[in-house]
């Protein structure tokens, strides 16, 4: 299976494609998150019915919104995930997702885990640290998780752009995270013509017409009632 999008995004127009679904679609940010969320969750449940321990990896913006969201849904497909969320800003939309995952008996980690850690308990990593919005270099309070996911030998699934990567660009440095699965929403961006892993979905079913012209964006050729569509 290979379907080649004939159009990638890039940052800019990824941002401004997303104030264009928050404020002449009139979608709440709630909203988009939650259909992204679920949209990676039953990818994921797609690619991987067999991997039930998850260790989500949450980042301070709306990437990790979605990784919030994913995580309480592959709970309730049957998955036992567990969420680190390394960093809390203090302005953060979390606040009600967090509460959520608690209410699911989603255990939050207090540290980062080891590299030990992560191979011996994990058997995949969702990766929702970063994604259109990151601008490099990564801050340093993320160094160490994410120079363990670089080399962790469990599988990574990155929600939206691989973390750490440039987000037209790609792979920053030859010590890049190289997931085995991607879920663009909406629309890839440039830097999935670098992904080379095995598994390449497209998620976030929530794209009107309208948006999918203006942007020239291929309709995704949703199958049924399904969130997602498998590209690769
Ligand atoms: N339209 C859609 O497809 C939707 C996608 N969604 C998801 O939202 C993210 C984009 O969210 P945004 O809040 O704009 O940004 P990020 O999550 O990428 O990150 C912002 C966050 O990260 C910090 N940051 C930026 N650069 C760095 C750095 N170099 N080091 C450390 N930290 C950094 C920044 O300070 C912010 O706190 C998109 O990818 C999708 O996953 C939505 O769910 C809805 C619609
Ligand atoms: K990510």
């Amino acid at each position: 299976m290979d379907i080649h999008p004939r159009r990638y995004l890039n940052q800019l127009e990824a941002i401004h494609l997303d104030q264009e679904l928050f404020n002449e679609c009139h979608f709440g940010v709630e909203q988009l998150m939650e259909l992204a969320g679920y949209s990676c969750a039953c990818a994921i449940n797609d690619a991987y019915p067999e991997s039930k321990t998850v260790l989500v990896v949450v980042g301070p913006g709306n990437n990790g919104g979605d990784g919030l969201v994913c995580a309480r849904h592959l709970k309730l497909f049957g998955y036992t995930p567990e969420i680190l969320y390394p960093i809390s800003p203090p302005k953060s939309n979390h606040g009600k997702l967090i509460k959520q995952c608690e209410m699911f008996d989603i255990p939050f980690l207090k540290t980062n885990p080891t590299l030990e850690d992560i191979n011996s308990k994990y058997t995949l990593v969702v990766d929702a640290l970063f994604g259109f919005s990151f601008k490099p270099p990564v801050r340093k309070e993320f160094h160490e998780i994410l120079k363990t996911m670089v080399v962790m030998k469990v599988p990574c699934c990155s929600i939206d752009i691989p973390s750490g990567w440039n987000v037209e660009d790609g792979p920053i440095a030859v010590n890049s995270l190289k997931p085995e699965m991607l879920i663009s929403l909406t629309a890839p961006k440039l830097c999935a013509k670098l992904f080379n892993g095995q598994f390449h979905y497209l998620g976030g079913r929530f794209v009107p017409p309208k948006l999918l012209q203006k942007y020239k964006l291929d309709a995704p050729d949703f199958l049924s009632s399904n969130s997602f569509v498998r590209l690769k």
